[in-house]
């Protein structure tokens, strides 16, 4: 883990006050998404992964979650010095290397009119946290479509902005050429949730959870099935889990396992709560996603599409996962 903080004084605040941060820092977070995505096609097309084993379970790094680190970190430090900064890959922040600083604010971004309320951060509220490759083990494994690139941005500890991007988007697609491959998806609490997705209609007839395909253990399985699914869907990456949810592919995104860490569901969490979702640990409670925030997710984490169904699958936890002194808050 990567945490980078400067302190400011108050002078050079007021000096720099940006009245749009946050739709600044949005902009940017969509711009150095998309360019990460070029970044980790290229290294998947070279071929050599680099894999290095970080210790623990499946726990893996390759030469995308170093390199897309450097190029996110690089840009936005550049950029907004005074805003906090966590990444998942220690040592990877790009102060070293030559990597470039992306200065274009996404367009689709700056269109919009963010709400009154997002006007005006100061930088200080603000946390990043950045996850390069989000699914490494299904990286590794060749399951592209379950990599997703993650930034999100918490504003006094919510999760508030985040951009969930898919790289490798449409490659079982024949008629779409490399280049054509990937999507940016993107959400701003109180603004809506933007890209090239639909939100299907969930199945009405049949309950579906989404879970690790990865990361199992005996208290994952039984959750899910004291929840009594009629199909799971075994899925790789925090980020693609929540998109299952968000495209209506399943109900629900159960893992009663502390696995996760920040990083992994402040984006998502961003995505699926600025279209009305919901994402809290497996007792219900909301991440907190501050600069001092505990980085693992150590409640576990569930994920919906409505604060109805989420209060569903919460009372459907057993005692036995609720009790567990491994998935403590
Ligand atoms: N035990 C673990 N150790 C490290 N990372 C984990 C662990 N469990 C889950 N994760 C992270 O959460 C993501 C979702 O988990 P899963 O795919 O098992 O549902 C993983 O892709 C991984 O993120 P990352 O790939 O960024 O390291
Ligand atoms: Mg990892
Ligand atoms: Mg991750
Ligand atoms: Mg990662």
């Amino acid at each position: 883990m990567l945490r980078v903080t400067k302190t400011v004084t108050l002078r050079t605040l007021s000096r720099t006050q940006n009245p749009g941060l946050l739709q600044d820092l949005t902009a940017s977070c969509v711009t150095v998404a998309d360019e990460s995505a070029v970044l980790i096609r290229k290294i998947f097309k070279n071929g050599d992964l680099g894999v290095i084993d970080k210790g623990g379970l499946k726990n893996f790094q390759t030469e995308g979650d170093r390199a897309v680190q450097r190029l996110i970190l690089k840009t936005l430090k550049t950029k907004y010095p005074q805003v906090t900064i966590i990444g998942e890959e220690d040592g990877d922040d790009g102060e070293a290397g030559d990597e470039k600083v992306f200065d274009a604010l996404a367009p689709e971004v700056m269109d919009k009119k963010f709400p009154e309320d997002l006007q005006n951060v100061a930088p200080e509220r603000i946390c990043i946290w950045v996850d390069p490759l989000d699914g490494t083990m299904e990286f590794i494994d060749r399951m592209l479509h379950h990599v997703t690139i993650l930034i999100g941005i918490a504003v006094d500890g919510k999760a508030i902005s985040g951009v969930v991007n898919q790289p490798f988007f449409g490659f079982d697609d024949e008629s779409k050429k490399p280049d054509q491959w990937g999507r940016s998806i993107w959400g701003v609490v109180g603004l809506g949730s933007f890209g090239p997705f639909e939100q299907k209609p969930l199945p009405k007839d049949k309950k579906i959870i989404c879970t690790t395909r990865s990361h199992a253990s005996h208290d994952v399985n039984a959750c899910i099935e004291a929840m009594k699914p009629d199909e799971i869907l075994r899925q790789g990456g925090a980020g693609n889990k929540v998109l299952r949810v968000i495209e209506g592919d399943a109900h629900a995104y159960v893992f009663a396992s502390p696995g996760t860490k920040k990083w992994d569901t402040c984006a998502p969490e961003a995505v699926l709560v600025a279209m009305g979702g919901a994402l809290t640990d497996m007792h219900g409670n909301v991440m907190a996603y501050d600069k001092n925030a505990k980085v693992p997710n150590s409640g576990g984490v569930l994920a919906t599409i409505s604060p109805d169904t989420q209060k569903w699958y919460l009372e459907h936890v057993p005692q036995t996962v609720r009790d567990n002194p491994q998935l403590q808050p």
